[in-house]
């Protein structure tokens, strides 16, 4: 696992699943919209296999436990602008940093690596809920699901991260909780890790191709520094 670590300067780092426990968020935000439609509420165990492509695929995807295609389109535009303000209102409040994500951060600080959030969750979402949190001052930059063109699994924002750092994708780490992260990593040619505890769209993260699985962002921290 060390081999593709050799030579690692930077870390791109996911939010969502990977920094931050915000299934509270999802389940609160789209109850609230569900019930402005006249729907009953969703439990973290529906929204959890739903979370990882972006605000609208979550949105169609919550509509679509009570309507055939055509109704998730009639009904999408007015969903969707009912969950973001919902979302915007409660953000980061039903939300948890997970284990060793501070001390992980500062460890990779603490090892000279420059640091990226690459998350799939809008801007608007992810800038103040990284603030809220206390997490923002790690990051030199930070890009979410709609700061391009293309969100992950598309390598796209992952590139425009190496190229804001001046560096070749083989010296910038990957690190994420689902599918989305590692096929984007894959795709840049950056090395991946991923973490075993967030939402990988309900499938074990061990189906997962990536370069290694870390309990914590802290021990990704020690992998990368033990091998550089
Ligand atoms: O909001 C999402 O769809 C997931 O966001 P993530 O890329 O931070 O996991
Ligand atoms: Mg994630």
């Amino acid at each position: 696992m060390t081999a593709v670590l050799r030579g690692i300067r930077a870390a791109i780092i996911d939010l969502d699943g990977t920094m931050l426990d915000t299934m509270g968020d999802f389940v609160v935000a789209l109850t609230a919209m569900r019930a402005e439609l006249g729907l009953g509420p969703v439990s973290a165990a529906q929204v959890e296999p739903m979370v990882g492509k972006g605000s609208e695929n979550l949105v169609r995807r919550v509509l679509a436990l009570d309507y055939d295609a055509a109704g998730v389109e009639r009904l999408f535009a007015q969903a969707m602008d009912s969950y973001q303000r919902h979302y915007i209102a409660i953000n980061g409040q039903h939300s948890e940093i997970y284990d060793e994500v501070e001390a992980g951060l500062q460890a990779m600080r603490a090892a000279g690596l420059r640091l990226a959030c690459v998350t799939n969750k809008p801007l608007a979402f992810a800038q103040p809920l990284l603030a809220l949190k206390g997490l923002a001052g790690y990051f030199e930059v930070l890009y979410g699901g709609d700061s391009f063109e293309k969100k992950k699994p598309h390598p796209m924002p992952l590139l425009k991260a190496c190229e804001f750092f001046g560096l070749a994708p083989a010296q910038v780490v990957a690190i994420g909780d689902s599918s989305n992260d590692a096929e984007a990593a894959r795709a840049a040619g950056c090395p991946v890790l991923t973490v075993p505890y967030g939402y990988n769209h309900g499938v074990g993260i061990h189906e997962t191709d990536s370069d290694g699985i870390v309990d914590t962002l802290l021990f990704a921290a020690e992998l990368i520094a033990q091998a550089n």
